[in-house]
């Protein structure tokens, strides 16, 4: 297996029995944005990179025009992530992120409208109610003091678990009033990082046929069993009473009955409710984290960068003023809050590393170089975002990066927060809309700054497989005058 490369005149880092390139990630002592970015770094020159993840061949790509070839071009040849869904076994694992080929397309096909623009703005209403929650909280926090140290990605994971919980689930999760609800302990579980979790993980990725035969679970049992009957609950409950509600599971639903809606094309895949709740749960799954932590690194930013904050907050009273309100379109016209947004996600991408794995075989273009079926591809995002070449000095954070003429000179394929292609995020408009919605509520009445207590620095969780702060992100906030 560890000739793969030299037999290729690849240029590849030199594996470790067993672990391949891996060793350090699956024992904890490093995080995969480490691991890759490391081996990014290690080779200036080269266009790609070979690499073992575990005993797997993996290609490292460091060059943009190699990533368009790969997400755009030759998708045909790189339609799948090489995760793996067990419908009989594991229905909720048969969703979007992990389908592969045909069974994809199908659903990303059926599933694609459920995300326009029309069906955002009118669920709009339920964002709000849980924004109008956010500032609840901050005032109860804050309660006689006029500061106080805030675990703002605590506060975001609670704002985004209503969000996401209220239009993905049609559920009021109140998770700024209760200690810890059971739906946000089950996700908290689901997101396990304790290392027997990331091994797991990893037989599941690099080993499924052992995952199979050893009978391991993604998650346990009683997880699944859990966010099915919530499923299921919810869709009785709004047949029976005829409930209608403008969220996800309105329109999955209305998928299920084959409701010829405007856009939703016909095809032969069919939405059963265990098709439902697995995507409700990859919304949630998808959603929360990467908001949240974005959102929790763009205060820590903002702390730290006191005349951004003051112009995304002049701003936003301007556009208030404006509209009334901060409804849709306001949101919309926050052009510069959205640079703030855009610049988070540069330099901390919650994806650090796009997954692709080969599904035909494959020529490198102008190159004799074959790659086998089941060859993965690993696309650093978090190295080209972080890379001098493409974002001048790119440990500062400077949302002018983003502004009309700089993003024109952005070279393409180099800014990947939300990947690209066909399996590009869904949930991007959703996603920004609602973190521009929570950060424009919070920045409207309070301020965020520094003391000896806040976070100075920030180390990357190990065992995490999105980009996430190890330990918390604490500023200090206060209300605004
Ligand atoms: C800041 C927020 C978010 C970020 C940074 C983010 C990022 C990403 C990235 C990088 C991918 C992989 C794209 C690729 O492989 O080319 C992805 C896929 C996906 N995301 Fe998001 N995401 C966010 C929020 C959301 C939300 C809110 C939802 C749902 C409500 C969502 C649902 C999905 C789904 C279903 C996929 C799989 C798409 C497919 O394979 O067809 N994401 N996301």
């Amino acid at each position: 297996t560890f000739g793969y490369w030299k037999q290729r005149n690849v240029p590849f880092v030199s594996p470790k029995p067993l672990f391949g390139n891996y060793y350090e990630v699956v024992s904890l002592k490093t995080s995969p944005v480490a691991c890759h970015e490391s081996i990014y770094r290690s080779f200036p020159n080269d266009k790609y990179v070979g690499m073992f993840q575990l005993r797997k061949p993996a290609l490292l790509i460091r060059c943009p025009e190699m990533v368009k070839q790969i997400l755009v071009k030759d998708f045909n040849y790189f339609t799948d992530r090489g995760f793996h869904a067990d419908e009989d076994r594991e229905p909720l694992t048969a969703h979007l992120v992990n389908l592969q080929g045909e069974k994809w397309r199908m659903l990303r096909q059926k599933i694609s409208p459920v995300f326009s623009s029309g069906k955002l703005k009118a669920m709009f209403p339920l964002l709000e109610t849980c924004s109008s929650q956010l500032s609840h909280y901050i005032e109860s926090a804050l309660g006689e003091h006029d500061s106080s140290l805030l675990e703002m990605r605590d506060v975001m994971a609670r704002f985004t678990t209503d969000v996401i919980g209220s239009v993905a689930f049609g559920l009021q999760f109140n998770s700024f009033v209760e200690k810890e609800s059971d739906f946000q302990m089950m996700g908290r579980r689901v997101l396990d990082s304790s290392q027997s979790s990331v091994i797991t993980k990893a037989i599941r990725v690099f080993f499924p046929e052992l995952f199979h035969i050893l009978r391991l679970r993604t998650f346990p049992e009683e997880i699944q069993t859990f966010f099915q009957t919530v499923i299921r609950d919810t869709i009785e409950n709004r047949e029976k009473n005829s409930i209608q509600r403008n969220d996800f599971i309105q329109l999955l639903m209305q998928l299920k009955k084959n409701d010829p809606d405007e856009g939703i094309e016909a095809n032969d895949l069919e939405i059963t409710e265990s098709v439902i709740a697995a995507q409700a749960f990859v919304f949630f799954m998808a959603g929360y984290e990467t908001s949240s932590t974005t959102l929790s690194f763009c205060l820590y930013e903002l702390a730290r960068n006191l005349d951004v904050q003051e112009k995304a907050c002049i701003e936003i009273k301007k556009v208030l003023d404006k509209h009334g309100k901060l409804n849709h379109e306001a949101l919309m016209d926050l052009e510069y809050l959205e640079m703030v947004l855009l610049e988070t996600m540069r330099k901390y991408p919650p994806v650090a590393v796009l997954a692709r794995i080969c599904t035909k075989p494959y020529i490198i273009p102008g190159t004799k170089i074959s790659i086998d079926p089941g060859t993965a591809v690993a696309i650093p995002v978090y190295s080209f975002h972080h890379d001098h070449k493409y974002f001048p000095d790119p440990e500062t954070f400077n949302p002018e990066g983003f502004n009309k003429e700089n993003q024109e000179k952005i070279v393409n394929y180099t800014y990947l927060p939300f990947g690209d292609g066909p399996r590009v995020c869904i949930g991007l408009r959703f996603a920004m809309l609602g973190m521009k919605l929570g950060l424009s509520e919070f920045l409207l009445k309070y301020k965020v700054s520094r003391n000896a207590q806040s976070t100075q620095n920030i180390e990357f969780d190990p065992g995490s497989f999105i980009t996430a702060p190890r330990h918390g992100l604490k500023v200090l906030a206060e209300r605004r005058t």
